[in-house]
């Protein structure tokens, strides 16, 4: 085969998604390369959520394909989408906040039977955010919310995804956390773990992303290299507070 471009990781081409009557999605295209950050920009009720439902087979759309590593995902369960090498940080975490800190990093290796392979990983999460080790007996409930997203984090890894999935990563969190969250998510990009994130804050989403794309109810109306989208106009206007600024 001759082609220039390399093969997108993860592929959504033409996506339509209802939810009964009302469609989400109209057309949906997104391309994710291998080792790239891409975030998902947009406002309320866009379909972003919906987006990330879709990639992780909990939502299927009407028509249109969605292509992992060469493969469709169509039809496949969340386990086996997760088995494939996809694994996510859901919006507002979603912890067991009466289980233990421990508990729920290792509820991330679900789909392992390497025992020892789990131990070894679950040793590296605590270098990667060290915070986590000092509160590894602590209920999950109890952590701080950008505690609760390092946990959350750490659980995505524990698969040892080939990519994860962010919804909306930064929420709700004070500026440190903001700022260490991003940081995470740079070094988990470096380890060849490629990111598609969903974030309300486009200024910080489009420092760290690769691509980005805006989606407007349900269409996608601007796509590119996060550096131009920076500064396109209309991003700064909808989502950078641009006419403030100017
Ligand atoms: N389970 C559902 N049943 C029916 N409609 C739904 C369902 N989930 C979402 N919707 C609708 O689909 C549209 C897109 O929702 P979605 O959650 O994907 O948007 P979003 O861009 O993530 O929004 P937000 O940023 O406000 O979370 C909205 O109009 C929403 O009300």
């Amino acid at each position: 085969m001759t082609t220039n471009a390399p093969e997108p990781l993860l592929a959504l081409s033409n996506v339509n998604t209802f939810y009964g009557q009302a469609q989400v999605h109209f057309d949906l295209s997104i391309t994710v390369a291998r080792g790239h950050i891409v975030c998902l920009l947009g406002g309320n009720a866009s379909g972003k959520s919906t987006t990330m439902k879709i990639i992780l087979g909990l939502v299927k759309p009407r028509s249109g394909e969605v292509m992992f590593d060469g493969a469709s995902l169509i039809g496949l369960t969340t386990p086996q989408i997760v088995r494939r090498g996809i694994s996510s940080v859901p919006e507002a975490r979603r912890l067991f906040a009466d289980m233990s800190v421990r508990e729920n990093i290792l509820m991330g290796a679900f789909v392992r039977n390497d025992r020892d392979a789990v131990a070894q990983d679950l040793d590296k999460m605590l270098t990667l955010f060290p915070k986590l080790g000092q509160r590894l007996s602590q209920r999950a409930g109890s952590l701080s919310g950008g505690e609760q997203q390092m946990v959350a984090m750490a659980r995505a890894l524990m698969s040892r995804p080939r990519m994860i999935v962010m919804d909306e990563p930064t929420m709700g969190l004070s500026p440190l956390y903001v700022d260490r969250v991003l940081e995470l998510i740079r070094t988990i990009n470096q380890e060849d773990v490629s990111v598609f994130m969903v974030e309300q804050n486009a200024s910080l989403a489009l420092e760290i992303a690769h691509e980005a794309y805006v989606l407007q109810t349900g269409k996608i109306v601007l796509s590119g290299p996060a550096r131009t989208l920076k500064d396109d106009p209309r991003v700064r206007d909808a989502y950078l507070g641009g006419s403030e600024a100017a």
